[in-house]
């Protein structure tokens, strides 16, 4: 089966199959199951306590504005509150926009998976544009009107934004600034994690059109494209998304309109309205929270400091008795199983909530992500009611 692939004006970037899906473990194969789309079924038996998938870093992050001077932007760690100390700027961008991290070893490794600065710049102008936005004045998320049916409004917000890339055109290149749109927080924090991706598809076309290895770390680098194929295989969301929150699709073409006018020229080519609208819709339900408990992600008082992809780890199920732990180490995650599993027998984490909770309280929680939870003890509770 192929999956929809990015279109850009150059190139028809990535296809992803299902072959792709089986290499994801040795431990298990993603199928489909029976309450629909697909999960993660063993191969055979699993003792308990078997580690059978591992990520070593995310294929994209992001993390909220109010935490970025005290989570490191590569590992995560977080000390109370703390600035971290190590920080990277770009005198051009505007040095006080800097990326914070806890140690001189995480800056480095984040300049070693960089290529020529283009991430790094990337981000330190998100950093001056959401500043300078902050000038103008906030535009209120109003709901659209009723008068049209939502599918008919989504496509003409998103048509309308031709109109407006023709009036791009026409402005004259020292004027287009004027046209950058305000952000809010939570479209700095969506930017930031697309940015993430726009770099992941730059990085992936220049490994194939260089014989070289760019980078010096070639299992990052093949680890990575194998998680950028299998991210052109996740679901998105996106309608689901806007269908709960009609007022959203202003938020998305806001954003698309910032990156297209000031993302480094170049990652401009992978920018066009389904790329973008893929990219978030991949993130709504299959990003990893981070959280500032890493040890039980269960506690009330746990912060929310961003989220992370992680694409070869999105499917995943969820379970209300769950079979597999999912744990983060600093950005890598494991998941290891709870108790010995069965051939065939599907694979489930926790999405975060308390198990504790009756049939109905969990099921209303998850509706949050957009599904009615089938898992076998919910369908059993259900029948019993
Ligand atoms: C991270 S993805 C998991 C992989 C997904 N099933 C797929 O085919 O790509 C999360 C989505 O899987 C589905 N899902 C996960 N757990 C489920 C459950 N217990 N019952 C029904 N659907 C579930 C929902 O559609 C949810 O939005």
């Amino acid at each position: 089966m192929c999956v929809e692939s990015v279109k850009s004006e150059e190139a028809t970037l990535i296809e992803s199959s299902n072959d792709q899906l089986d290499l994801i473990s040795p431990y298990f194969k993603v199928d489909e199951t029976k309450y629909g789309g697909r999960g993660c079924f063993a191969y055979s038996l699993i003792p308990k306590d078997t580690v059978i998938a591992s990520c070593s870093n995310p294929l994209s992050s992001t993390i909220l504005r109010e935490f970025k001077k005290e989570v490191c932007s590569l590992c995560f760690q977080y000390f109370e509150g703390k600035t971290l100390k190590f920080k990277l700027g770009k005198e051009n961008v505007g040095s006080q926009f800097s990326l914070y991290f806890c140690t001189q070893q995480c800056l480095e490794e984040f300049q070693e998976h960089d290529i020529d600065e283009i991430y790094l710049e990337s981000l330190l102008r998100v950093e001056e544009w959401f500043n300078k936005g902050l000038k103008k004045p906030e535009v209120e998320l109003k709901e659209p009107s009723k008068e049209k049916s939502l599918i008919e409004h989504i496509k003409n917000e998103w048509n309308s934004v031709k109109e407006w890339e023709g009036s791009l055109e026409r402005t004259k290149i020292s004027k287009r600034q004027n046209m950058i749109p305000r952000i809010s927080d939570s479209e700095y924090t969506e930017v930031k994690y697309i940015i993430g991706i726009l770099f992941q598809y730059y990085k992936y076309q220049q490994a194939q059109s260089s014989e070289q290895k760019f980078l010096k770390d070639c299992d990052f680098d093949e680890r990575n494209q194998f998680e950028l194929d299998s991210f052109e295989a996740l679901q998105s969301n996106e309608l689901d998304k806007v269908n709960r929150y009609p007022y959203l699709v202003y938020s998305y073409v806001n954003i698309y309109k910032f990156l297209k006018l000031t993302t480094h020229p170049l990652l401009q080519k992978f920018i066009n309205t389904d790329s973008i609208r893929n990219i978030i819709g991949r993130q709504l339900s299959n990003a990893f929270g981070v959280w500032s408990n890493v040890i039980d992600e269960s506690r009330e008082d746990k912060e929310f400091f961003g989220y992370a992809v992680y694409p070869t780890a999105s499917f995943f199920n969820h379970s209300c008795d769950p079979n597999i732990i999912k744990k983060r180490i600093g950005n890598k995650l494991t998941f290891t199983t709870l108790r010995d599993i069965n051939p065939k027998e599907e694979l489930c984490i926790n999405y975060g909530y308390s198990t504790e909770e009756r049939v109905e309280v969990r099921r209303k929680d998850l509706k949050e992500w957009f599904f009615d939870c089938a898992c076998t003890r919910c369908i059993s509770e259900l029948n019993q009611i």
